[in-house]
């Protein structure tokens, strides 16, 4: 038990990122270079069955960027950003990061932290949602990787901070970005511009899945959890605007056999469909997506603004939220609201995941 005794620190002059002694990222990891690409996709498929035709299309997106996913870069830039806004305000806590497919391993980096005598670890995911991929999958992570501690070193204690795509820093971040997308639309289609949100489609018994199962919305976490992100952005930008524009949940990067259901429809046939019905022009807004992840340079940028260039759809790709200063801010909310909630002996129930919360992987 983290906290015998709650109500004696809660009374005491502690930091307020106590009990915790350090913060880890942890997320996707991607390749850096040409010859990284086929070793990050075994390290990313194994076990999984995903068609080799399908793994070879993947490969050639990666090849496409010079054998150089966005993704590092972009936690890097995170982990400057977070690293200088705790310092801003005063708060004593080191940033670790580690990856679930490519260097820096998170083995490699709980063995390090063990190494610098870090026992008490909270984790933030580079996934805002729930689901067996974008949670359940990382706390299995987190927990081989403890395991896998040698024997000679205390293993430190992490706690996984839980789904987070509601914190309002995450919705305004978006927001931004929708409305800063709208701007750059011509004068003529921005009042009546549709706003397209997009995630990473998963198989329909991962999302069906998804959430704990006591109050699992009908259909699964995932989505209901999307359309409120979704919703939430719309009406911000509304507010905004002073324009009211119809919104909707599409999904990018479908994987797998081809005779597995994943979440429809895909972005590139709901632009045809759009297309055809006249939409004067579409806002594409990647929430499903913490940062611009090969997804958002590759399914988004590069095929979905191709498929809407050939439809003659007027079509902007708003941004993530990165390190929008909103989503910085929030991240430092969400560790001191864990921190805080720790010490008073009050856990988050977000954070906790329930037996059989998330299970289904396929
Ligand atoms: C829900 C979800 C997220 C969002 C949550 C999160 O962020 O974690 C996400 C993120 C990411 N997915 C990524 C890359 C890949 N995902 C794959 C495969 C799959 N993803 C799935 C789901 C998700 N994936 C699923 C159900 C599969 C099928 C295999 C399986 O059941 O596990 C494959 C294999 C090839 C293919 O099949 O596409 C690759 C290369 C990258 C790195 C991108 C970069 O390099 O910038 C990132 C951030
Ligand atoms: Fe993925």
């Amino acid at each position: 038990m983290p906290n015998p005794d709650p109500l004696s620190t809660d009374l005491s002059t502690d930091q307020p990122t106590d009990p915790y002694d350090a913060l880890l990222l942890l997320s996707f990891g991607g390749p850096e270079k040409p010859e990284d690409v086929v070793p990050f996709l075994e390290n990313v498929t194994r076990g999984r069955g995903i068609p080799r035709e399908r793994l070879e299309a993947v490969g050639e997106h990666y090849f496409l960027f010079g054998g150089r996913s966005p993704i590092n870069d972009q936690n890097k830039a995170l982990i400057a950003a977070i690293e200088k806004d705790l310092a801003e305000h005063g708060l004593d806590l080191p940033v670790y990061w580690g990856n679930r497919n490519w260097d820096p391993y998170l083995a490699e980096t709980v063995e390090q932290m063990a190494r610098d005598g870090v026992r008490r670890v909270l984790c933030l995911a580079t996934s805002a949602y729930s689901s067996w991929s974008s949670c359940r999958q990382y706390r299995d992570n987190l927990e081989a990787a403890v395991a896998a501690v040698p024997d000679d070193l205390v293993a430190p204690e992490i706690d996984k901070i839980g789904a987070y795509y509601d914190h309002p820093g995450f919705v305004a971040a978006n927001a931004d970005g929708v409305l800063a997308a709208l701007a750059d639309l011509p004068d003529d289609v921005r009042d009546s511009a549709r706003l397209v949100f997009v995630t990473h489609s998963v198989p329909i018994s991962m999302s069906e899945s998804s959430g704990p199962p006591r109050d699992r919305p009908e259909g699964g976490a995932y989505v209901a959890q999307h359309l409120e992100v979704a919703a939430a952005v719309a009406a911000r930008v509304a507010a905004a605007t002073g324009v009211e524009r119809p919104h909707e949940l599409v999904y990018c990067s479908r994987s797998g056999a081809p005779h597995v259901p994943w979440l429809e429809p895909d972005v590139n046939d709901r632009l045809e469909e759009l297309a055809a019905e006249g939409t004067p022009a579409v806002v594409l807004s990647p929430v499903g997506f913490v940062s611009d992840h090969m997804e958002v340079a590759y399914d988004l940028d590069t095929e979905a603004l191709a498929t809407a260039e050939r439809l003659g759809l007027p079509a902007r790709r708003a941004a993530s939220a990165g390190t929008h200063p909103a989503f910085v801010a929030a991240i430092r909310d969400l560790v001191l609201a864990r921190a805080s909630r720790e010490r008073a002996g009050q856990p988050v129930p977000r954070d906790h995941c329930p037996l059989g919360c998330c299970t289904g992987s396929r």
